[in-house]
């Protein structure tokens, strides 16, 4: 389906393909079942449009899709929700928070092994914080994804950033899938713990106290965000720029952290603030959702390629395979 960009922040000429939710928006989302299967995860529960790059890629998607996205009460769409690999800080178990550190080498491979169970999922579309390590889960574990599309992080951060990163190739962006960073989706702020050792913080402080502030939904660590506070940016965020790309039958994927995704699931499986304190969610595992009709359907953590299993669907009223 070719589709024009209208003042696209890439800059793009032309027109551009981008994958028509049509493909696997059915009553029914089916993939083939050598390409994953599913263990349900063991954890339950787990701004203007005007000048956010996000909006900016929304409007300009959205008005190329017009056209040809199904109805709201048609269109089902996929969210994964990522949180980062492994990184250097949670190897050395200290507190980071907004703390901008890479991946270990395990994290590297983490990403690369979720990029393996959501290889077959599809994906028109990638938000992430700001923060390297979710930038690195997102770009390494689409290096093995069937689109094999390149995973583009979009620069619009001022009009030279937008002219200087414009694309002059209709080929290529057909190729390619917005990456959008925004600091709203990083990890909660830890305040005076950023750095510390939590083992050692726990000894200082006692055990009950460090668990209050690293799972309660209200109390914030000392000078740091609360889980409430964090869902306040990172859920406020996820309504306004994300949720309007699953309405419209767009496949979303987002790479972001522990605290930004617990916020996250906890609107989207309507978790009370009790449920999540008991909410983890590991480094590098993949979540699926399914969007249909407003709601979000969990589906678990996908396995990967290399088990038949069940087809991950929902209730279909007709039969269409996708391949
Ligand atoms: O240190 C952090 O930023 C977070 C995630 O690693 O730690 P915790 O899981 O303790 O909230």
């Amino acid at each position: 389906m070719a589709a024009t960009f209208l003042n696209h922040p890439w800059g793009l000429q032309g027109s551009c393909c981008i994958p028509s939710s049509r493909m696997f928006a059915s009553s029914s989302l089916r993939f083939p079942s050598s390409s994953l299967s599913w263990h349900r995860h063991k954890v339950r529960g787990s701004s203007s449009f005007s000048d956010d790059p996000a909006a900016f890629i929304s409007d300009a998607i959205i008005s190329s899709h017009r056209h040809e996205s199904p109805s709201e009460s048609e269109s089902e769409s996929t969210l994964i929700l990522i949180r980062h690999g492994e990184s250097l800080w949670n190897e050395k178990n200290l507190f980071t928070g907004c703390c901008d550190v890479p991946l270990t080498r395990k994290g590297v491979e983490e990403a690369i092994e979720a990029g393996k169970r959501i290889s077959y999922i599809p994906i028109d579309i990638i938000f992430t914080s700001v923060l390297i390590r979710a930038k690195m889960t997102a770009m390494l574990s689409m290096t093995q994804h069937h689109q094999k599309k390149v995973p583009i992080i979009i620069h619009n951060e001022s009009e030279q950033a937008t002219a200087w990163t414009r694309i002059y190739s209709e080929k290529t962006t057909k190729q390619s899938i917005p990456v959008i960073t925004a600091w709203q989706l990083n990890e909660r702020m830890y305040g005076e713990l950023q750095g510390l050792n939590k083992q050692e913080t726990a000894e200082r402080y006692g055990k009950e106290k460090v668990h209050e502030w690293r799972r309660s939904f209200d109390i914030p660590p000392p000078k740091g965000e609360s889980l409430e506070m964090c869902s306040e940016r990172a859920v406020a965020y996820f309504k306004d720029f994300i949720e309007p790309h699953l309405k419209s039958g767009r496949h979303v994927m987002v790479a972001a952290h522990g605290n930004s995704l617990r916020s996250i699931i906890m609107y989207l499986e309507k978790l009370t603030s009790q449920e999540v304190m008991n909410l983890e969610l590991s480094t590098g595992v993949p979540l699926l959702y399914i969007y249909k009709e407003g709601k979000f359907i969990s589906r678990g953590s996908p396995v990967g390629t290399t088990e038949v299993g069940v087809y991950a669907y929902t209730q279909s009223t007709n039969n269409n395979e996708h391949d």
